[in-house]
C-alpha cells in the first residue's frame, strides 16, 4: 500500500497564496505526499500580477518527464496553464504515463485582473485536455466563456454545467464564489443529468486571494485518498469554508490576502 500522493501542475505564485504554494500547502495540510510541475513563475503579490514568465517548453517537458518516470500521483490537478504549447505538453504526458484522476482548475484571469490563461489556448484546452479529465472546476466567468451562457440564476448556472459536460467531462463543479449578491456561497456539482447543491456561509472578507487553488486541490487531495467525486468535492468544500472564515492576516498592506490553509475545525474528518 502506497501512501497517497498528488501532484499540481500550475504557476507559481511567489506571494504565496496561489498556484503551486498554495496546492503544495493544501496537499501537506491533508497529508498528502505533494509534487509540483511548474509551468510559469509569476511575479505577484497580494495587490497584483506584476509579470508572467512562461517556462520554456523544454523545462516543462523535463519537468513532466522526470515525473513520468519515476511515480504515478494517486491524481493531478491543473492550474495556470498559460499557452496552448504547454496544454498540448500536458495533455501528452497524461497519455503517456496514464495519470488516473485529474482535475481541471481553468485558471483564465487572476482575482486582481491579470491573464494567466492566453485567450487563444482555450480551444487546445477544451479540444485536448478536458477529455481526459473527471472533474473541471470552473468560476462563473470561466463557465460562462466555456460554455457560451450568460449565467444569471441557477437555470442558467445548471445549464452551463451541463453543456461543459457535454464536451467530454463527467463532472463540472461550477463555484459560485463570484455571486456576491447571496448570503450564500453555493457551488454546484453537475454532471449529464444530475446536479448536487453544496452551499457554505458567505464570509465578508478581503481574503480570497487563491480560494479556487485551495479547493482543487483539496478535492485532488480527496481523489489521491480513494473517495468518490462527490465525497472529494464535499470534503474539499469544507476544507476551503474553514480557510476562508478564520483567515491569517500576514500583513497590513494586503488587497486579496491569503486563505489559512491549516483552519478547518475537524481535522479528524478531513484525514
Ligand atoms: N466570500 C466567500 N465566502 C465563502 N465562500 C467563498 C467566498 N468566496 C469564494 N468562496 C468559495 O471558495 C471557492 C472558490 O470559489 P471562487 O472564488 O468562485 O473561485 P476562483 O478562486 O476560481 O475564482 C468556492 O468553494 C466558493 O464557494
Ligand atoms: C500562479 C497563479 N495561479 C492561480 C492564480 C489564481 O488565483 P486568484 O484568482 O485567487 O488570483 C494566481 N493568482 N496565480
Amino acid at each position: 500500500m502506497f501512501y497517497p500522493s498528488a501532484l499540481s501542475i500550475a504557476g507559481s505564485d511567489c506571494g504565496g497564496g496561489a498556484g503551486i504554494q498554495a496546492d503544495l500547502k493544501t496537499f501537506q495540510e491533508l497529508d498528502i505526499y505533494g509534487m509540483s510541475v511548474i509551468t510559469a513563475v509569476t511575479a505577484q503579490n497580494t495587490q497584483e500580477v506584476k509579470e508572467v514568465f512562461p517556462l520554456p517548453l523544454q523545462t516543462v517537458e523535463a519537468q513532466l518527464q522526470a515525473i513520468g518516470e519515476d511515480f504515478t500521483p494517486a491524481s493531478t490537478k491543473t492550474g495556470m496553464l498559460y499557452s496552448a504549447e504547454i496544454i498540448q505538453l500536458v495533455a501528452s504526458a497524461i497519455k503517456c504515463y496514464a495519470w488516473p484522476q485529474i482535475v481541471i482548475d481553468p485558471v483564465m484571469i487572476s482575482k486582481s485582473g491579470a491573464v494567466l490563461l492566453q485567450p487563444s489556448a482555450m480551444d487546445t484546452m477544451l479540444d485536448i485536455l478536458l477529455p481526459l479529465a473527471c472533474l473541471i472546476t470552473p468560476n462563473i466567468p470561466e463557465a460562462e466563456l466555456i460554455s457560451g451562457i450568460e449565467i444569471v440564476d441557477v437555470p442558467s448556472l445548471y445549464e452551463a454545467g451541463q453543456r461543459i459536460c457535454s464536451m467530454g467531462v463527467p463532472h463540472v463543479l461550477l463555484k459560485g464564489g463570484h455571486r456576491e449578491d447571496s448570503v450564500e456561497s453555493t457551488d454546484y456539482l453537475i454532471t449529464r443529468d444530475t446536479y448536487l447543491a453544496l452551499s457554505s456561509p458567505r464570509i465578508h472578507t478581503r481574503h480570497t486571494h487563491g480560494t479556487g487553488c485551495t479547493l482543487s486541490a483539496a478535492i485532488t487531495s480527496g481523489l489521491a485518498k480513494g473517495n468518490s467525486i462527490e465525497k472529494a468535492v464535499s470534503l474539499g468544500k469544507k476544507f476551503i469554508m474553514n480557510a476562508i472564515a478564520y483567515p491569517i492576516e500576514v500583513d497590513s498592506r494586503h488587497l486579496y490576502g491569503p486563505v489559512n490553509h491549516w483552519a478547518y475545525a475537524d481535522r479528524g474528518d478531513m484525514r
